[in-house]
């Protein structure tokens, strides 16, 4: 089967006409106040219900493509709309969430206390956390572990209440920031698994995930942003139009190498 390779920053799945636009990036850049210019004339649009991994080696401006879009840092260049408004704006909203590599659970709260925790701050009611804790927690498969503490819990585990903690407030942007990078190849292809079938349970959830490793971007994704260094660019823009759900078979495919192969030949130039 031929390969769909685009620089086109149109999405293929999501039909950008009709859903909604969720994150849109026209010539962007961000120069820091030290000089570096860590991103430069970045162009994309990403409507809702895609899967977009970003790969490329260290430095090229992935985490600050986040940050922007998360309202944490401006654009120095360019314009940057998050929900349509801007990034400070979505993020007031709710609708965004994240997940970090470092899972940043409270010590000494109960699982159910650490997932409940952005709905508590937010004053909602105890009954309608303890609900949605339950939810979140049934969705990443922990749902009897819901008052034990996190040290209690292997790496996986921990990572697990991560994403449940960012699910609970049903957003429309899940940003997950190398979220598998810790983990061993067993749990990490586990977790990916899990992630699509929680992502796909949610038709309308667009998520954005950085990832160094090319076999986890090709799996996960509907479009690979691959980035190239110094300074931060977006190279290439990969379609991976291969049918959900995907399992071990994909991961196996002479289509699932050939894909591979492209994008770390683009890493690699
Ligand atoms: N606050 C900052 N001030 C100055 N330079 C920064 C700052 N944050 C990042 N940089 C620089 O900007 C460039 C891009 O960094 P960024 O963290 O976005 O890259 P990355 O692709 O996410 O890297 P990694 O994969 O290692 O996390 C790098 O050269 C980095 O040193």
């Amino acid at each position: 089967m031929a390969l769909v390779t685009t620089k086109s920053i149109v999405p293929s799945k999501g039909e950008a006409g009709k859903s909604e636009l969720l994150v849109h990036l026209e010539d962007v850049g961000k120069v820091y106040p030290n000089g570096t210019i860590a991103v430069q004339n970045a162009d994309l649009k990403a409507v809702e219900g895609e899967f977009l991994c970003f790969v490329g080696p260290s430095g090229c401006g992935k985490s600050t493509i986040f940050n922007m879009i998360a309202g944490l840092t401006n654009p120095t260049s360019g314009r940057l709309s998050v929900l349509q408004t801007t990034p400070k704006e979505a993020r007031k909203q709710n609708e965004i969430a994240f997940v970090f590599q470092e899972h940043t659970l409270l010590p000494w709260a109960k699982l159910i206390d650490n997932v409940t925790l952005p709905l508590t701050l937010r004053g909602i009611p105890k009954k309608q956390c303890k609900e949605e804790g339950e939810r979140v927690l049934e969705l990443v498969g922990l749902k009897d572990y819901m008052k034990v503490l996190p040290r209690q819990l292997s790496g996986g585990m921990k990572m697990r209440v991560s994403i449940a903690r960012a699910l609970i407030s049903r957003p429309k942007l899940l940003l997950m920031d190398e979220p598998f990078g810790a983990l061993d190849e067993i749990t990490r292809q586990t977790l990916q698994d899990e992630l699509l079938s929680i992502w796909r349970q949610d038709q309308k959830m667009t998520v954005l995930f950085i990832t160094h490793n090319v076999f986890e971007a090709v799996f996960l994704s509907t479009r690979v942003i691959v980035m190239t260094p110094r300074p931060g660019k977006i190279a290439d823009v990969i379609d991976i139009p291969y049918s959900f759900p995907r399992n071990e078979d994909f991961r196996t495919m002479a289509e699932f190498a050939s894909y591979v192969r492209q994008i770390s030949g683009v890493l690699k130039h």
